[in-house]
């Protein structure tokens, strides 16, 4: 785990010596001002900042390159670009070898492609592993895909913080087991699994794994290839910075690239699809994967977030989340603990995302008021205020200011 920047801050003047010396600082200048009424902003994880680069290249992609080359863009390397800048963003934060990630779809629809491939590799066997705190989106695509092919799931016992472990794992993995879908980050709770260890564990057993990396992509610290994951998904619009509906991306490990057999059969994802032939030949390598027409300037957007994470470096950004969420605990500590919050995350940062959730009975109140008075969190039911803190917009004064007004709601 990635060394951390002391986070104690007794004042306000200690949160902004925290920024001073944080080397990460100047980024917070790429991106676009907080609107005004807005002081801070803890919903990274839902939602990233803009970067100012991301407004310009568009304007000058929509000026220069669609309208300057419409059509001709296409065979210009728009189509290409789902590939390169999977690449792109597999060097700067997944830990991935090239022409194993493709930016497309959604999370959503990469769930579903990547945990059919995955099913198809382990014909004869019948169950899925997720768990009960798994993203909504997961269960309900694992649930749809159960009902579908006759299969079974396999529901994973709940750990005390939230989180997916190895010893929970190690309950309801046998020999029926196919695959094991989860989250590497728990969108509740922050808890970080350990995904090196379970996907040993799923291994052992002769099962795959499909990690959805939605809140731990830059935030924390990922090895697909070292790790030896099998698939994974995430999404590009909360640490990656891309945008509201930006395209997700997915991971494919090479190793399974001669057998990869997805669902959602597209003319893009077909051996020479301008050729518009009849029957469905794969393209080959991670191609495959896909399926219809990628977003271009939403590719482009993925673009310009994996470029600023390259530029920072992922041991840099890890550290400095866990910096921010380190002061984002010790404040809910000392100030929100005594008006009766409970912190809902992980203590260890080792085993901590990229936000911290805090619980009280009238969350969804609370989190009303602090939005009424400028701070943007998250709600999440029955009883969570989530304080997503982005590494490289955020700083510790933000952080201080926004639990100072929580503190005072909170009275
Ligand atoms: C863990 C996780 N998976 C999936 C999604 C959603 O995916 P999509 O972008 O398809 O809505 C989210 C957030 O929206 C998420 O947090
Ligand atoms: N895509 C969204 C669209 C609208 C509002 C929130 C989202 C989120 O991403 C929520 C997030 N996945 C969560 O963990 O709660």
């Amino acid at each position: 785990m990635t060394s951390t920047l002391p986070a104690t801050a007794t004042s306000r003047e200690d949160a902004a010596a925290l920024d001073v010396a944080d080397p990460l600082a100047h980024f917070r200048d790429r991106y676009l001002p907080l609107a005004p009424g807005v002081t801070a902003y803890l919903d990274g994880n839902s939602l990233g900042r803009p970067l100012a680069a991301i407004a310009e290249r568009s304007d000058a992609f929509i000026r220069e390159q669609w309208a300057g080359r419409l059509i001709r863009g296409w065979s210009e390397g728009w189509m290409e670009l789902p590939e390169q800048v999977g690449d792109e963003l597999a060097a700067a934060t997944l830990g991935a070898a090239a022409g194993q990630t493709l930016i497309a779809d959604s999370t959503t629809i990469n769930f579903y492609k990547t945990l059919r491939a995955a099913l198809a590799l382990r014909p004869d066997r019948t169950r899925i592993v997720i768990d009960r705190d798994h993203f909504p989106t997961n269960r309900f695509v694992v649930e749809s895909v159960v009902r579908d092919l006759g299969l079974e799931i396999a529901w994973l016992p709940g750990s005390v913080d939230g989180g997916v472990t190895v010893d929970a794992l190690a309950e309801v993995l046998d020999e029926r087991v196919a695959v094991v879908a989860l989250s590497h980050v728990a969108y509740r709770s922050g808890h970080l699994a350990d995904a090196a260890a379970i996907t040993a564990a799923t291994h052992r057993a002769g099962a795959l794994v499909v990690w959805d990396l939605c809140h731990s992509v830059g935030a924390c610290e990922i090895e697909l290839d070292a790790w030896e994951v099998d698939f994974a998904v995430g999404c590009t619009y909360k640490f990656v910075g891309a945008g509201p509906g930006a395209p997700a991306f997915l991971y494919a490990a090479a190793r399974h690239h001669d057998r990869l057999d997805q669902p959602l059969w597209g003319w893009l994802g077909r051996a020479d699809p301008f050729e518009m032939e009849q029957g469905y030949r794969p393209a080959p390598g991670i191609r495959s994967m896909m399926s219809g027409t990628p977003s271009i300037p939403g590719v482009l957007a993925v673009r310009e977030g994996a470029r600023v994470i390259a530029e920072a470096g992922m041991p840099a950004v890890r550290a400095k989340a866990v910096a921010l969420t380190e002061l984002v605990v010790e404040l809910a500590d000392s100030w929100l603990a005594p008006e009766g919050f409970t912190l809902a995350s992980p203590r260890d940062p080792a085993r901590r995302g990229g936000h911290v959730s805090v619980a009280r009975a009238d969350a969804r109140q609370v989190c009303a008021a602090l939005v009424e008075a400028g701070v943007l969190p998250d709600f999440r039911t029955p009883d969570v205020v989530r304080l997503g803190v982005s590494p490289l917009p955020a700083s510790f004064v933000e952080v201080w200011d926004a639990l100072a007004v929580m503190r005072e709601i909170g009275r």
